[in-house]
């Protein structure tokens, strides 16, 4: 553990050193831009998902395709799943807490929509539940992970996999990705 005075450089050290792989991820990254602005030109939404910090990663990329990223241009449909407190609280207590965003992903999704699923270990059972969910509904899923990808690399149709077991950087890694992947959209939509 490093003192005080050296924890910054030490994180920032960790934080360059994996942001220098990163770019072996661009084919991943490339191929779900394409898939969200595909569905978004056809009328389809964007759905994310996720806990702790990656549920505000979720709502984060959500309010940029609702509001605005770089470009002034028309709100495309982007809905995290981790907003609604009377509906986590709802399905978390009736139901299970593994259950919060498969059952709303199955009142408010469609076929044709995609759903990103943002978990650094890949093994939140919620978010695992909910791929299986987008599997039966026609949803394409997007795994923006961590580690070695856990349960949610294999029901991925696209699997974002950050090389790193520290939580913190993969987070500070899927942010970059997640505004990537508003860019692309504007880019793909010919919003830009
Ligand atoms: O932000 C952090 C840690 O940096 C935490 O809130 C973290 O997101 C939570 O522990 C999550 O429950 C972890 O879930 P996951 O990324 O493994 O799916
Ligand atoms: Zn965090």
């Amino acid at each position: 553990m490093p003192s005080a005075s050296l924890l910054f450089q030490a994180n920032l050290d960790e934080h360059l050193q994996l942001f220098q792989q990163l770019a072996a991820l661009t084919p991943d990254v490339n191929e779900a831009g394409r898939r969200i602005a595909a569905a978004l030109a056809q009328g389809g939404k964007l759905l994310l998902c996720g806990n702790g910090g990656s549920a505000a990663d979720a709502q984060h990329i959500a309010s940029e395709l609702t509001g605005r990223f770089i470009h002034e241009r028309r709100p495309l449909a982007g809905i995290a799943l981790t907003t609604d407190s009377s509906a986590l609280t709802c399905i978390g207590n009736d139901y299970a807490f593994d259950e919060i965003f498969a059952r709303q992903l199955r009142a408010l999704g469609r076929s044709g929509d995609v759903l990103i699923g943002i978990s650094t270990s890949g093994n939140s059972a919620n978010v695992v539940r909910a791929a299986h969910a987008a599997r039966e509904l026609g949803i394409s899923f997007i795994g923006l992970l961590g580690r070695d990808g856990g349960a949610l690399k294999p029901l991925s149709d696209v699997a974002i996999v950050v090389p790193s077991a520290v939580t913190a950087r993969i987070q500070e890694a899927h942010i970059l990705i997640g505004h990537t992947l508003c860019g692309l959209i504007e880019q793909e939509l010919g919003l830009t």
